[in-house]
Formats: C-alpha cells, sequence, structure tokens
C-alpha cells in the first residue's frame, strides 16, 4: 500500500489502516487478538487509528466537504490560540497551560465520573488556563464534539484545541464547523507530506496546529517542515502508554534547543506533569506552554486543582 510505505520510510510504525482491508475479526481490544493475525492492530495507537479511518468514512458520507465548507460560513470566529499561550506565559512567568477536558482515556480509565464538560471548562478559564483541550474522540476516551460545541457555545473564551486523531483533511473542516480554534497533528501517525498540507490548511482556515512528536526523528521530521509554529512534546508514548516527562528535557537539548529559539517556535510540554516540580522542570528544559489533563480534572475543583499544580494561584 502507498501511504503505508511512504510512512515506514519516515519512520512511522503506524500504518494507515490494515494491510488486508477491514480486520477480519474485528471484536474488542488488541490485547485480545491473536498477535500473528496480518490485519491486527499491533498498539492501541494502531487501533485508534483503523477505527478512526472507519469512523471518518461514515462521517464524510453524511457531511461531505462541500456541505462542511457550507456550515464554515456559520462557524464562531477563530481565536489566536499561539497568542494566548504567549501572553498568559508573559503575564506569569511560568508555562501558558492548556487545560485538557478528558473523561476518560485507554492507559488510565475513567478519570471522573461526574463528568460535565461545561463546568470543567468555566472552572478552567476561572483557574487561570490560557486554552481549553477537548478531547473528541468517543470510543477511547469518552469525549465528543457535542463537547467541543457545548463549550464553545457556553461563551468560554480561552481558544479550544481539538483533541482529535487527525487522519483526513476532511477532519480539519470538521473540526472548525464546531468551533475549535485549533487541532492536533500526531507525528507517529502522520508523513511529512500529511503534515504540511495539514498546516496548510489550518492556516487557511485561521485554525492552529499543534504537531506532536516523542522521539528525535519525528521532532527533526517537524522541525524540517515550514509554516509550524507549534509543537508539543508528548511524554507519553502512545504505542506502550509508558510516561517519563524526561523526554521533553531530552528532545530539547543541544542542537534541537537553538533551532525552536531561532525559528521562535513554542513548545509545549505534554501529559505526565502533576507538580510544581514537573512544571518547572519542563520550564527549565525550554518549553512555554503545558498540557495538562489528568492532574487537574480529578480535582473536584478543577480551577483550583490548576492552583496546586503550579504552586500558585495563576488566574491573577
Ligand atoms: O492526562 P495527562 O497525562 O496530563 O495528559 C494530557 C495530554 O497530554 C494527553 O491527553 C495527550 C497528549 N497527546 C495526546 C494524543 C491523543 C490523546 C491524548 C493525548
Amino acid at each position: 500500500m502507498f501511504h503505508n510505505e511512504v510512512a515506514a520510510s519516515q519512520g512511522i510504525r503506524i500504518r494507515r489502516r490494515p494491510p488486508t482491508g477491514p480486520p477480519a475479526h474485528y471484536v474488542g481490544p488488541f490485547q485480545f487478538r491473536l498477535q500473528n493475525e496480518g490485519n491486527t492492530p499491533r498498539n492501541i495507537l494502531e487501533e485508534i487509528v483503523w477505527n478512526k479511518d472507519i469512523e471518518v468514512a461514515q462521517l464524510k458520507e453524511r457531511k461531505p466537504l462541500i456541505t462542511l465548507k457550507k456550515a464554515l460560513e456559520n462557524a464562531p470566529p477563530v481565536r489566536d490560540f499561539i497568542g494566548a499561550l504567549r501572553a498568559a506565559n508573559e503575564r506569569t512567568g511560568l508555562p501558558g497551560l492548556i487545560a485538557e477536558v478528558k473523561k476518560a482515556s485507554p492507559s488510565r480509565g475513567i478519570l471522573r465520573e461526574d463528568f460535565d464538560p461545561v463546568e470543567i471548562a468555566r472552572s478552567y478559564e476561572k483557574g487561570g488556563a490560557a486554552c481549553l483541550s477537548v478531547l473528541t474522540d468517543e470510543k477511547f476516551f469518552k469525549g465528543s464534539f457535542e463537547n467541543l460545541e457545548a463549550i464553545r457555545n457556553a461563551g468560554v473564551k480561552c481558544p479550544l484545541l481539538c483533541k482529535e486523531f487527525i487522519i483526513e483533511a476532511w477532519q480539519l473542516y470538521y473540526a472548525r464547523s464546531k468551533g475549535a480554534d485549533a487541532v492536533l497533528l500526531i507525528a507517529a501517525v502522520l508523513p511529512d507530506l500529511d503534515i504540511k498540507y495539514m498546516t496548510k490548511i489550518c492556516k487557511l482556515l485561521g485554525m492552529t496546529a499543534l504537531v506532536e512528536v516523542h522521539d528525535e526523528r519525528e521532532f527533526d521530521r517537524v522541525l524540517g517542515i515550514e509554516g509550524v509554529e507549534l509543537i508539543g512534546i508528548n511524554n507519553r508514548n502512545l504505542e506502550t502508554f509508558e510516561v517519563d516527562i524526561g523526554i521533553t528535557k531530552k528532545l530539547l537539548e543541544g542542537e534541537r534547543g537553538k533551532i525552536i529559539r531561532e525559528k521562535n517556535i513554542i513548545m509545549v510540554g505534554e501529559s505526565g506533569l502533576f507538580t510544581p516540580e514537573d512544571i518547572a522542570y519542563v520550564q527549565e528544559a525550554g518549553v512555554r506552554a503545558v498540557l495538562v489533563g489528568e492532574s487537574i480534572v480529578k480535582q473536584s475543583d478543577p480551577g483550583k486543582g490548576i492552583s496546586k499544580l503550579f504552586g500558585k494561584d495563576i488566574s491573577i
């Protein structure tokens, strides 16, 4: 398959689709299936991508691109995601916070039972978040586009990142039509050309692309793509779930750190941040923003959780 071959040549291990069409016995989590079946996902990220491919194909049938493009005329205006991060960083001297509205994840299960996305978003905003990240994947993260829309329509002013597994440009238009100000592009899933093309479409739509990397090879690929302004280092390996905040430090050492300063790229430290020491550690490594879910969404008052995370009230 052409796409898989191009991807593999760039070190991408995630196959876009099963090698032999849809999985023959797509019945449950990959752990329970025979490992040696050729069309069995090799890890959770691959399973999510294969599922997304089917989901997007169905959604696209209901809302083809022309319909979506029309809907964009009525979409709420785009807000400046990077500007909000920079402003927060300058105001507080701490990394700007992207607070994540996250009900569950495949690695942690349910994080919060009484989940009211709008209430959580309001609490984050009050607690000093610069931007919000809203998970929209239903199957693996119990999120939804309804949550994104509801938060946007509730008058929350923080710019919104649509936290989705993007594999096709159609999804960018869809995210925008639901009120997204930014989207996530995962380098472990997308070949360079896709990132380049999707970054351009984001710009056309006025949205910011947060391009996520996890290792040196992905980081170098993304640094070579023109027009990328915001890069996230995910401390969690999406294939194994292993979390290590040392990844952020390791990737920003030496030449790469120099390049991002020269290009004025904003770096985001993502996942596994729980304490003021963790925040200080990734800030010292060179990030000007952080993306945090678990440690704040679990607090009875998520906004106050932000003060605990930073060791001070960042809302003032
Ligand atoms: O809950 P945490 O460990 O604070 O992590 C938040 C965020 O970084 C994480 O949800 C995330 C980062 N990249 C992703 C890609 C897909 C799904 C989820 C993610």
